[in-house]
């Protein structure tokens, strides 16, 4: 077959060969990425969802072999009632899909049409890790757009590998099976990035300002990861480490009134400490009365931060003395959270527009 650049031109003629194939080119795609969420709340499709999380080996590292028994006999037998109970009290009943599809749809609109104005011929959509719509079908779906450069943007701004890897795995096991494959570029963590902690500081002091009460600490909850991970080279603690450092230097708070912790544990291991809800006891029994709690590794509001922060360490703080408490929410696809993700995406799409 002719491989010339005209045979490109050619395909945009009238001088079009005709039995050659029809081809589409010189649009540029940005994939918003996620890490994924569940279908419905039953137990069908909670077992679906927590199945395809849970066998990511980028995910879950232990023995295969042990595993499979574990997941199969002790998890998915019972966490999809539990944790689709915990799904229905979050959930976007007006579209019946959870916070973090809803979300994550606005924010590919809202950029798209931001993006639109810089250049035409820019896609911007977006994609799940575990569900839908998928990593597969949106990448086919930009590339029968006629995007031949598509820019990958994992919505992680800490870097783990069970999450920005995950993604990219999913993405390039799609590209392995394209003839003509898309350009690639991957936006990098951006966990120092001033434009995203000026964002996650301009929303928190907002969020403060709207409360009747002065938190006396401010815990910055990232989600945890098992410490193994650490030790064999992720580099996800320093990057919280560093984010949590940044917050706390731009907020001009001491340091005794910013801590930082980890949540979401899953499984015997031991995971990054000190745990979230393990330090919101120990601040109530200590004495503390007014508690906020920020997430900053969610670009999204989501299971982890509405119910788990929201709810569970709600009660958790107050049940233990606790008299105040507020989660502050995510940067989600308000002005700030949509003001960081173009800039991300501006910045890495340098030189295809
Ligand atoms: C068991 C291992 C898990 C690791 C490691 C892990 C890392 C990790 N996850 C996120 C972000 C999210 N996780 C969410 C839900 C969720 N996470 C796990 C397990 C691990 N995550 C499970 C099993 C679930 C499902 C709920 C449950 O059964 O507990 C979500 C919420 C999705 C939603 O639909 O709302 C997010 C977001 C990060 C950032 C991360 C490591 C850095
Ligand atoms: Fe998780
Ligand atoms: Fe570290």
């Amino acid at each position: 077959m002719n491989m010339q650049p005209s045979r490109f031109d050619m395909a945009t003629s009238a001088h079009l060969p005709v039995d050659h194939p029809p081809v589409k080119f010189g649009r540029i795609g940005v994939l918003l990425l996620n890490v994924g969420t569940p279908e419905g709340t039953g137990y069908w499709a909670m077992r679906r969802y927590l199945k395809e999380f849970l066998t990511d080996r980028r995910v879950i590292e232990v023995n295969p072999i042990y595993w499979w028994v574990v997941l199969n006999t002790m998890i998915l037998p019972r966490r999809p009632a539990v944790k689709g109970k915990a799904y229905a009290s979050i959930w976007n009943n007006d579209r019946d899909e959870s916070p973090l599809k809803t979300i994550s749809r606005s924010q590919a609109e809202k950029l798209g049409a931001e993006l639109g104005g810089v250049d035409g011929r820019i896609v911007v959509d977006w994609a799940m890790r575990y569900g839908h719509p998928s990593i597969d079908e949106r990448l086919k779906s930009l590339k029968e757009a006629g995007c031949d450069r598509i820019l990958l943007a994992p919505l992680y701004p800490q870097y783990s590998a069970a999450t920005t890897a995950s993604a990219c795995d999913k993405a390039f096991q799609t590209l392995m099976k394209m003839r003509w494959q898309p350009s690639i570029r991957v936006l990098p963590p951006y966990y120092d990035d001033p434009v995203y902690i000026d964002a996650v500081v301009e929303g928190m002091k907002a969020s403060l300002a709207k409360l009747t009460f002065e938190p006396e600490i401010i815990l910055i909850s990232f989600h945890g990861v098992p410490k193994s991970y650490l030790m064999k080279g992720d580099p996800y603690h320093c990057h919280c480490a560093k984010t949590k450092r940044l917050i706390r230097e731009a907020l001009g708070f001491d340091t005794e009134r910013v801590m930082f912790s980890f949540q979401s544990r899953f499984g015997n291991e031991e995971w990054l400490q000190p745990y979230t809800d393990e330090t919101v006891k120990a601040l109530a029994e200590r004495g503390v009365k007014k508690l906020a709690i920020v997430a900053p590794s969610f670009a999204i509001d989501c299971l982890e931060t509405l119910e788990e922060l929201d709810v569970e360490n709600r009660e958790i703080f107050l049940h233990h003395g606790g008299e105040a408490f507020a989660y502050l929410p995510s940067l989600n696809d308000g002005a700030g959270g949509i003001r960081v993700i173009r800039h991300l995406v501006e910045r890495e799409l340098k030189g295809w527009i």
